[in-house]
């Protein structure tokens, strides 16, 4: 009986001492950011030997999205996972995560006063954080600067407004003798996550109640003045063959027809600088980063912040919680963010990595990496810029992107092509609300 009970000791303490604490953290980082996200991993399991971090790369955004619905549907969700901006409402209604505040809440030793101000106004619903900010992005207007020269344009003064953006696209695009376009003007990732950064830019909401902020969406709003211009824009820039659209959201098919020069100017997220830096320079092109154009100079709205949070899910012991709830904070860290921000372009998210980049020149000397965050601090803040929160967002993107090709297939004109999508929208949001009121 005695060596019983001591052969379960030691097999207890040995579990104790071999096996720490594993966190599953599922992922939505591809490419050279799946090594970044290693590096930040390994750097975390040293610094607190008895936690291991699991990282999964799971996919894209709606990728991981769904497989996270798979996996607590067959009880097999991570104790962290990356979910994109516009999962918000949909991950704060489905009842299996552990908020955020509730940690912060018994948890001196992080404030969310470090956090950039636009990036909590997007993340807190309701007075309350519900998820980690850890890579945070705005769109940006890319262009090519040695295009701009060639064609007689200053590098040094990119679009501001539709009609210059129109302008200059008309001078960026080139045909051959045979009159094919060799040169367009712009390109980007046929996603509507361009059209809502517009849409606020140009200070105008989603839907209604302040975006869905002051109460629930209860309908889309975006059949506006402001939304008409857009597709009004987008329209024209079609029917001119002076934009190259892509596939629906194919981000890598809008970054090569940027890096390659066969599009002079690229509406695309600001996570992407670095590739953006590296690869026009590999190609001898010189790299421009502008604010998004708005539909006349005197419009002051904002770009909404986009990228992707971090998600307790509940249903873990509160040991895992708590192991989770440091691998957040630690990804938040000083050092931590402005690693990540070099690597890729994504803004660090909070206040005291910015300074010490700036009292370290790296704006200085790189400044593309400055402009999203500039745009961003200029930004106007109210309900517009804050951003939608809407339970239905991927259905809501899907729905516009579709109206948008209809009007470039000639199907509907720009007010057919928006006031269909404003009323499924509307519809999507209604059902949503009975399904969760
Ligand atoms: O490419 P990211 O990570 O900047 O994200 C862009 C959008 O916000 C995705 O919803």
């Amino acid at each position: 009986m005695k060596r019983t009970v001591m052969f379960l000791f030691m097999v207890s303490l040995l579990s104790v001492l071999s096996f720490p604490v594993t966190i599953e953290f599922w992922h939505a980082m591809s490419g050279d950011r799946i090594a970044l996200i290693e590096d930040i991993v390994s750097d975390f399991e040293e610094a607190y030997p008895d936690i291991k971090v699991n990282a999964q790369y799971s996919g894209s955004y709606p990728e991981t999205l769904n497989k996270l619905i798979a996996g607590v549907q067959s009880g097999n969700a991570p104790h962290i996972v990356q979910i994109y901006e516009i999962g918000t409402r949909l991950m704060i209604d489905s009842g299996v995560i552990v908020p955020v505040q509730d940690l912060l809440d018994q948890d001196d030793s992080y404030d969310v006063g470090v956090l950039l101000e636009p990036i909590l106004n997007y993340y807190k619903v309701d007075g309350k954080l519900y998820s980690m900010p850890f890579n945070s992005s705005t769109a940006l207007l890319y262009y090519n600067k040695t295009l701009f020269e060639e064609a007689g344009l200053d590098p040094n003064r990119p679009p501001q407004t539709y009609e210059e953006l129109l302008e200059y696209s008309r001078i960026l695009t080139k045909k051959d003798s045979r009159g094919n376009t060799v040169q367009y003007g712009l390109t980007w990732p046929t996603h509507s996550w361009i059209i809502e950064q517009l849409m606020a830019a140009a200070d105008a909401p989603l839907v209604n109640n302040d975006n869905g902020r002051t109460a629930r969406a209860t309908e889309a709003v975006f059949n506006s003045e402001a939304g008409l211009k857009i597709f009004e824009l987008f329209d024209q820039l079609n029917k001119e063959g002076l934009i190259l659209n892509t596939a629906r959201e194919d981000w890598n098919a809008a970054g090569q027809n940027f890096v390659s020069g066969r599009a002079a100017m690229n509406f695309f997220s600001t996570s992407d600088v670095k590739v953006f830096q590296e690869g026009l320079e590999s190609n001898g092109y010189e790299l421009g980063t502008a604010f998004l154009p708005v539909p006349d100079i005197s419009v002051s709205g904002g770009p909404v912040i986009g990228g992707a949070s971090l998600w307790l899910i509940d249903g873990h012991t509160d040991e895992e919680t708590k192991a989770a709830w440091e691998f957040l904070k630690f990804v938040n860290r000083e050092d931590q963010q402005i690693r990540w921000h070099q690597g890729t372009g994504y803004f660090p998210v909070r206040k005291d990595a910015i300074q010490r980049l700036h009292y370290e020149e790296f704006y200085a000397e790189n400044p593309n990496y400055f402009t999203s965050l500039l745009q961003l601090l200029l930004a106007k803040r109210d309900f517009n810029s804050a951003g939608a929160v809407i339970g239905v967002f991927p259905e809501t993107r899907e729905t516009i992107e579709i109206a948008y090709e209809r009007m470039v297939d000639g199907q509907m004109t720009p007010e057919e092509a928006l006031s269909w999508a404003e009323s499924r929208v509307t519809e999507l949001i209604q059902e949503y609300n009975e399904f969760y009121q």
